[in-house]
This record gives C-alpha cells, sequence and structure tokens, in this order.
C-alpha cells in the first residue's frame, strides 16, 4: 500500500520533510519579496488596482495564503489594451533580428532564474518541484524556440501567370493580442504563447488565471529585463470576467488565445465574434489511452503512469480514460494499480515527492464528483496514497469495471483519477477513443506498426503518442480538434498563427 510523503518511524511527517517544506516556501516567497510580484504589469510599469483591492493568492498544498495581486476590473484592461496599442506600430515594424535578440535575453533569463521560477510554480500550483522545473525548460525551450523563428517569418513569390505582372507575398504581425492563460502550467502557457506573438510583431495584454498569477508576474519581470519596449508586454491581473469583456470587446484587439476549458473557450469564442478577432484556441482534452494485446505491458504501464498522473492529473493531455484489450486486460490492471498505488503524495518542496494536491477546492468536489457517479454506476475503486493533513489533495485513484456510461467518460477529470475499460477489437477501441466531443491528445500502444499507423490514421485527435506517454515538443503543432480547440502552438505553426499574409501584385509594365 502506497503512504503519504515518506514519514518518520513514528509514523509523523518527517522532520526532513517539514524542514524542506518550510526551506522550499521560504525560498518562493523571498521570490516574491525580492522581484515584489505584488503588483501587475502595464506599460512598462508596475501598476496596483484602482481601487487597492489585491486578489489573495493561494498555496495549494497548506491552504493558506501567500501572496496578493492587485484585483484589477475593466478600466486597468482599458488602459493595458492603450498601451499595447500605442506600441504596436513601432514594434511590429521593428527588425526581426532586434525582436529575435529581446527575446533570446527574456529565454535567457528564464534559465538563469530557473530555481526560482520553479520554486514559485511549486508555491502557486502545487506541482512537486522537479517536474515544476521540466516546466520551466520547457518555457525556456519555447522562448528559444522563437528567438530562432522570429527571423523566419518568410514570405513567398509567386510565380507570374501574366509576363507584366508579379506576385509578392508578405506576412504582417496580427496586431494586439489578449492572451488568457490557465493555471496548471502557469509559466508555459504565457511563454508559449506570448513569445511566438512577440516573435510575429504582436504586442500582448496576458490575463493569468486567478489561482496562479504570480509566475506570469515573473516573467513579466524578467521581459522588462530583457528589454521589451513599454506596452509591449503587459500582464493584467483580477476579475476572469470584467478583464475577459474588456479584452474580448475591443476592437483594437485583434487577437484572442486562450487555454483552457472547453465552456470558457466557447463563450470567449462568441464575445469575440462582434469583432471578429483571430482566434486561438487550446481548450480541454479527454485523452484516450489504448494498450492493444500485443503491447509491451511494462512499457504501456509505465507510459499511463506518466500520462495519467503528471501534475496529478491536471494537464490537458492526462490519459483520461484507459482502454486495455481483452487479452492483456487482468496483467495490465494488476500491474497499473500496483504502480499507483507505490506514489507518493505531498508537499510539492518535499525532495522526490511524486504527487501534489489539486488547485482547489472546487477541483477536489468536482472529482469526488464523478469518483462517486462512477462507483454507483458499478466502478471498482482501488485507492492509493492516504491523504495528507491539509491542502486540496484528492486520493491517488484507479477504477475498473467503468461503464461506459459513467460521466467520467465524458467529463475531463483533471485529478489522480484513472478509470481502465476492456474491449475486444481494434474497431471497438477506436469507435470509443472517438466517442467524446473533444481530440487532442491520444495514445496507442502496440509492437504492430501497421496496426499503430491504422489506430493513429483513425484516432480524432491532434496529437498521437505511440509507445510514449510525453509528447510534448517546442518544435511541433500542438492542439486538437473537435471542442478541443482551433489553432496550433508551437514550431512554425505557432508562429503563423500571429501572422497575416498579405499579397502584393505588381503590374511591371
Ligand atoms: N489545450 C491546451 O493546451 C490546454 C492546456 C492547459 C489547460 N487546458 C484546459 O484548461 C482547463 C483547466 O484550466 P482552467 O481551470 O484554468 O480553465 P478555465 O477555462 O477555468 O480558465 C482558463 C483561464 O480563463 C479565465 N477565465 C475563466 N472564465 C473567464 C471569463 N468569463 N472571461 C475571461 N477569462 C475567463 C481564467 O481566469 C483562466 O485565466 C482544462 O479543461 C484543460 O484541459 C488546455
Ligand atoms: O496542459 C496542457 C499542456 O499543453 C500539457 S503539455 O505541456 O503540452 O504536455
Amino acid at each position: 500500500m502506497s503512504s503519504v510523503a515518506p514519514k518518520s518511524a513514528d509514523g509523523t511527517p518527517s522532520n526532513a520533510n517539514e524542514t524542506a517544506i518550510r526551506e522550499g516556501r521560504a525560498r518562493a516567497r523571498a521570490v516574491i519579496r525580492d522581484w515584489d510580484l505584488t503588483r501587475a504589469y502595464i506599460n512598462g510599469e508596475w501598476r496596483e488596482a484602482d481601487s487597492r483591492e489585491k486578489l489573495d493568492v493561494i498555496d495549494p498544498a497548506k491552504g493558506d495564503v501567500i501572496g496578493g495581486v492587485p484585483f484589477m476590473r475593466t478600466s486597468e484592461a482599458r488602459r493595458a489594451i492603450d498601451a499595447a496599442s500605442e506600441a504596436f506600430p513601432a514594434w511590429s515594424t521593428r527588425l526581426a533580428k532586434d525582436r529575435a535578440a529581446i527575446l533570446r535575453r527574456w529565454r535567457d533569463l528564464l534559465e538563469t532564474h530557473q530555481e526560482e521560477l520553479a520554486s514559485l510554480i511549486t508555491l502557486e500550483q502545487g506541482k512537486p518541484y522537479d517536474q515544476a522545473m521540466r516546466e520551466v525548460v520547457g518555457a525556456i525551450a519555447y522562448a528559444e524556440w522563437y528567438s530562432e523563428e522570429a527571423k523566419r517569418a518568410y514570405g513567398q513569390t509567386m510565380p507570374a501567370t501574366q509576363r507584366d505582372r508579379r506576385v509578392v507575398v508578405q506576412k504582417h504581425a496580427v496586431g494586439v493580442v489578449a492572451a488568457i492563460t490557465p493555471w496548471n502550467f502557469p509559466l508555459t502557457m504565457v511563454v508559449r504563447k506570448c513569445a511566438p506573438a512577440l516573435a510575429a510583431g504582436c504586442t500582448v495584454v496576458v490575463k493569468p488565471a486567478e489561482d496562479t498569477p504570480l509566475s506570469a508576474l515573473a516573467a513579466a519581470k524578467l521581459a522588462h529585463q530583457a528589454g521589451f519596449p513599454p506596452g509591449v508586454f503587459n500582464v493584467v491581473t483580477g476579475l476572469p470576467q470584467p478583464i475577459g469583456e474588456a479584452l474580448t470587446g475591443d476592437e483594437r484587439v485583434r487577437m484572442l488565445s486562450f487555454t483552457g476549458s472547453t465552456e470558457v473557450g466557447k463563450r470567449l469564442m462568441a464575445q469575440c465574434a462582434p469583432t471578429m478577432k483571430k482566434l486561438s484556441l487550446e481548450l480541454g482534452g479527454n485523452a484516450p489511452f489504448i494498450v492493444m494485446d500485443d503491447a509491451d505491458i511494462d512499457v504501456a504501464v509505465a507510459g499511463a503512469m506518466i500520462s495519467k498522473f503528471r501534475n496529478s492529473g491536471q494537464t490537458c493531455v492526462c490519459a483520461n480514460r484507459i482502454f486495455v484489450q481483452d487479452g492483456v486486460y487482468d496483467a495490465f490492471v494488476e500491474k497499473f494499480i500496483a504502480a499507483s498505488n507505490t506514489q507518493t503524495i505531498g508537499n510539492g518542496f518535499i525532495p522526490g515527492m511524486e504527487l501534489g494536491p489539486l488547485i482547489n477546492r472546487q477541483a477536489v468536489a468536482k472529482v469526488e464528483r464523478l469518483v462517486q457517479n462512477a462507483q454507483k454506476a458499478g466502478a471498482t475503486l482501488h485507492y492509493g496514497a492516504e491523504l495528507p493533513a491539509d491542502g486540496h489533495f484528492t486520493r491517488p485513484l484507479v477504477m475498473t469495471d467503468v461503464p461506459l456510461d459513467a460521466d467520467c467518460f465524458d467529463e475531463e477529470l483533471f485529478a489522480p483519477v484513472a478509470p481502465i475499460y476492456r474491449f475486444e477489437t481494434e474497431d471497438e477501441a477506436i469507435t470509443l477513443a472517438n466517442r467524446v466531443r473533444t481530440g487532442l491528445s491520444s495514445y496507442v500502444y502496440s509492437r504492430d506498426v501497421g496496426r499503430i499507423q491504422r489506430i493513429a490514421d483513425r484516432l480524432e485527435a491532434g496529437v498521437v503518442g505511440i509507445n510514449d506517454g510525453t509528447t510534448s515538443h517546442e518544435g511541433a503543432p500542438f492542439g486538437g480538434v473537435k471542442e478541443s480547440g482551433q489553432g496550433r502552438e508551437g514550431g512554425h505553426w505557432g508562429l503563423e498563427e500571429y501572422l497575416e499574409p498579405k499579397y502584393l501584385n505588381y503590374a511591371i509594365g
């Protein structure tokens, strides 16, 4: 049976753990203090809310207040749009190599301060420190990619169709971009949107998630040091709805780049319609994880563990439905439950911690609702670690015998809960995998390359992990189909999102 974080002999959390938590929190709170992460960033200045109100920031592992950011609303959002709009002409016409150089400095500052940034992520989002460090490394990778891609916004010439005509295609920055980001990767989601936007010559107003605003403010602090001119990069913190209405309703904002739930994505999409904004929407997932009976079971179990439990299941690409073919079902279930039940759960500052808390109480209530629904429908529950004393934790859980009509088949769990479903044929697996409204990530385990290709061809998804539970790559076009959104982030695809082609037709006489 697994346990909460490693304990001392008498069963209380070891002094070493308590010391690690205390020291980790102290390091992160020193970053908040020394970097003065208490004000939003508008037009190159650090600003309070007009009302002087503050929005508390909570440590999800302890449930206590660890910081406060400006509780901004419409007026401050409008000032950020003013700044971004005024900065756009100069920034968009600046030489690409100059934009690239500033992005490179931003990238280097992210790397120089990666330990401070990782501590901040663990404190405000809860993920274990080594996962937070991997998030910072991911953010650095995106910043690096777009510091280079900034110089590759290439145009084209078209073969003449008339002897006295020439056609030249140019690329132009879209304009002011509103970037609204989620809490599960509070740094990477900001960099993954802003780096390509800034590389393309756009200016940006970021509204981070209210649960995790500090990482976005830290990114702004480093962007300021990197030399982004005033108004080019802005971060507004506060009440989502009025800020969102200001950003989506203002005709000067030419694009919305949103990462978050499908529900909110649909709402924001509708709010953008009156001013016809360009959209990049990275929305909800519900990833199928398919294990065929010729798969290497140990490889499949290892992949399912990473895909399911990374960030305590709070990623858009987590395995949300694990489908195992009849012939290997019992073997897979036995090994997967054993692996799941050895995981430690606790404060992310404890060295080697595997599972941190969920982001807030609402997230815990949602997963409890989905588990109760599945159990009532007939699922068998195989619980892992006991819960730590405080914080927003939920126990790691494997569910077998899950009925196909359980709510968790269609809803994103966003928790360390793994429903397993049995299937018989390849066609049945694909039909079940596609029987949802989203299509972001998916996984297939087999050692038959023809079977893998047949399944990958038919999966309704933007990403297919093949014998691999992790699929992130800064150069790949990340994004989904159906209600997982539209547009792509990463690689040249990510830069193109923030560019508009314009063709010039020359009569040459
Ligand atoms: N596709 C991806 O790349 C990706 C990445 C991470 C998370 N997600 C998805 O995000 C969801 C979890 O993140 P979340 O809980 O932060 O999502 P969420 O939709 O609740 O919030 C996302 C962002 O939208 C803001 N927001 C919420 N309501 C708003 C409104 N009315 N107006 C303006 N802004 C508003 C929030 O403050 C936050 O900044 C999951 O569904 C997950 O799959 C997708
Ligand atoms: O949560 C969504 C992220 O996009 C996951 S990942 O960073 O792409 O793996």
